[in-house]
């Protein structure tokens, strides 16, 4: 099927052939940070979808040890929850010998209450070599949903936040997962790759419309423009 989407999106014959080329590009921005004489720093998106692609990342053979990742966004519970974002990347990641993955949930607390301890961490780990982003069947990407009272926050081009909690009640996809902390739009969109890795033919055509749908109903716009050309979406039907 042909893109009629203005910025690059890279079809794939499969999900998993998809996810290796996922995991290459990320294995390649690792390997410039490494040139650089510097820690690797990626962040990765939660949900249903990538947890293979991670796991063929985890196989590569690179320094783990000179490697953070953190997370783009995470459902408010602790990581026996079915639904965390956080425990999904720890199992990925098993084979990673050495790398250290910074968790964005602090169970004792709210996600407002902890946004001040996360800020901190975020801050020293700015701007990520590379970003992969994931979307709803609802065009929310990261904890950005059509209808929730932080939306606006999320999207502030010009906050210093790097992550904030937020109310995904009035989202149905975000359910039962109501609070949740989100990295914001300036966070995203400065990283030198912003990824998404898409599945299934619907999600195509979701994005296809997104690009000219009203951000409060299809926010992953936010990001497409902000990003501008690196933005790179990997797909596979
Ligand atoms: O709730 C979330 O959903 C999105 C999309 O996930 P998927 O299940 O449709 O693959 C994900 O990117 C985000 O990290 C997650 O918290």
């Amino acid at each position: 099927m042909e893109s009629t989407l203005a910025f690059p999106l890279l079809s794939f014959p499969s999900r998993p052939a998809a996810g290796e080329a996922l995991a290459s590009a990320l294995a390649s921005r690792v390997a410039e940070a490494h040139k650089a004489g510097r820690r690797a720093r990626i962040a990765l998106s939660g949900g249903s979808s990538p947890e293979p692609a991670y796991r063929a990342f985890a196989a590569l053979d690179l320094n783990w040890s000179q490697i953070d990742i953190a997370l783009v966004d995470d459902r408010w519970v602790s990581t026996d929850n079915p639904g965390s974002n956080q425990a999904m990347i720890e199992r990925a990641f098993g084979a990673a010998t050495g790398v250290t993955i910074h968790g964005l949930v602090r169970p004792t607390l709210s996600a407002r209450q902890a946004e001040a301890d996360i800020n901190a961490i975020m801050a020293e780990l700015r701007p990520f070599d590379a970003i992969v982003l994931g979307m709803g069947p609802d065009a929310h990407t990261a904890s950005w949903f059509p209808g929730s009272p932080d939306l606006a926050a999320c999207l502030n081009p010009d906050t210093r936040a790097s992550v904030i909690g937020v109310d995904a009640g009035q989202a149905p996809v975000a359910l039962p997962y109501r609070e949740r902390m989100t990295m914001t739009l300036p966070c995203v969109c400065e990283a030198g790759h912003v990824l998404l890795l898409l599945f299934g033919d619907d999600k195509k055509a979701i994005l296809e419309s997104a690009v000219t749908a009203p951000i409060t109903q299809a926010p992953i716009r936010a990001a497409i423009e902000a990003a501008g050309p690196r933005f790179v979406t990997f797909w596979a039907s």
